[in-house]
């Protein structure tokens, strides 16, 4: 019976990923802080011997390192590991910013990420048979503002993808990026630090992504053959797409020549 790790299961993608999985046989481990969700899991898909629980902040490496490395039998022989644990809290422009929220954005989206693929990765080389899956976001190639922290943390993804992938040559090992744009999930009553109205105005209206959809991508990518890596999967709501560059006049200081240059400007 294959084994899947999932970072992240309490809601959203990680948990509708976890159903598609356990409905078809999979032996998950799922992650999160939130023990109810995770007791609930376990119920859901088939009890201890089908789903171990780990409960944990992906930001701690100790705990991460020791929950992922020493996974008991039957769970393993990790195949497939999920790395989708992640937020990305506020919407402030960086001048505004709060600097915990960056760090805890950024200690979830990066660390949480190399933590649980660093413990996995060798056990997949060995056994030779391996996936990992990162989401990354459609905010990693496309800025908005009040993005910028949450954003460049899935530039990192992307580019971690692409590296470990580079890492990996000649091994039985693939490696996804996946970017998805807008998604009805908890993700922004948590940037909207619970404000549950602001975060439904973002969806109403707009035919967002679902859960499940992601999950029906994971699950693709993951049962293509052998052969074939899909490096990245980006995916928007039809509803979303770009628009152009913002342009906002400068609120220049009294008496500056726009012309000029601080070389010549004598103020
Ligand atoms: N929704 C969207 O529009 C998009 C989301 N994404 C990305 O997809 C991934 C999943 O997001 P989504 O399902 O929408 O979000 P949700 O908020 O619905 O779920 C996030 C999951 O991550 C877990 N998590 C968050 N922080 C930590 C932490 N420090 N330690 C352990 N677990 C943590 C949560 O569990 P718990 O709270 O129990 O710890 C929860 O299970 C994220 O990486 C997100 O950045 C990408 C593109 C679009
Ligand atoms: N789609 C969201 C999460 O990744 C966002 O970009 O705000």
């Amino acid at each position: 019976m294959r084994v899947a790790v999932i970072t992240g299961a309490t809601a959203g993608f990680g948990a509708a990923t976890a159903r598609r999985f356990a409905s078809n046989g999979w032996r998950l481990v799922v992650t999160g802080r939130r023990q109810e969700r995770l007791d609930a899991l376990v119920e859901e898909f088939g009890g201890p011997e089908m789903v171990h629980a780990l409960p944990m902040d992906m930001r701690d490496r100790e705990a991460v390192e020791k929950g992922l490395g020493k996974l008991p039998a039957p769970f393993d022989a990790v195949e497939v590991l999920v790395n989708n644990a992640g937020v990305g809290y506020g919407l402030e422009p960086i001048q505004e910013g709060n600097v915990d929220e960056w760090e805890a954005t950024i200690d979830t989206n990066l660390k949480g990420v190399l933590y649980a693929t660093r413990t996995l990765l060798p056990g997949m080389i060995e056994r030779k048979r391996g996936h990992v899956i990162n989401l990354g976001s459609t905010a990693g190639s496309w800025p908005y503002t009040g993005g910028t922290i949450y954003g460049a943390s899935k530039s990192f993804i992307q580019h971690f993808s692409r590296g470990l992938r580079a890492d990996l040559a000649g091994h039985a090992v693939r490696v996804t990026n996946m970017d998805p744009g807008l998604c009805e999930t908890e993700f922004s009553v948590n940037r909207f630090r619970g404000d549950v109205e602001r975060a439904n105005s973002l969806y109403e209206g707009n035919d967002p992504i679902i859960s499940e959809d992601i999950a029906e991508a994971i699950w693709w990518v993951v049962n293509m053959p052998y052969r074939v890596n899909v490096n990245t999967m980006e995916l928007m709501p039809l509803s979303q797409s770009w628009s152009p560059l913002q342009v906002k006049p400068v609120d220049w200081p009294e008496g500056c020549d726009p012309d000029s240059s601080p070389e010549r400007d004598d103020r």
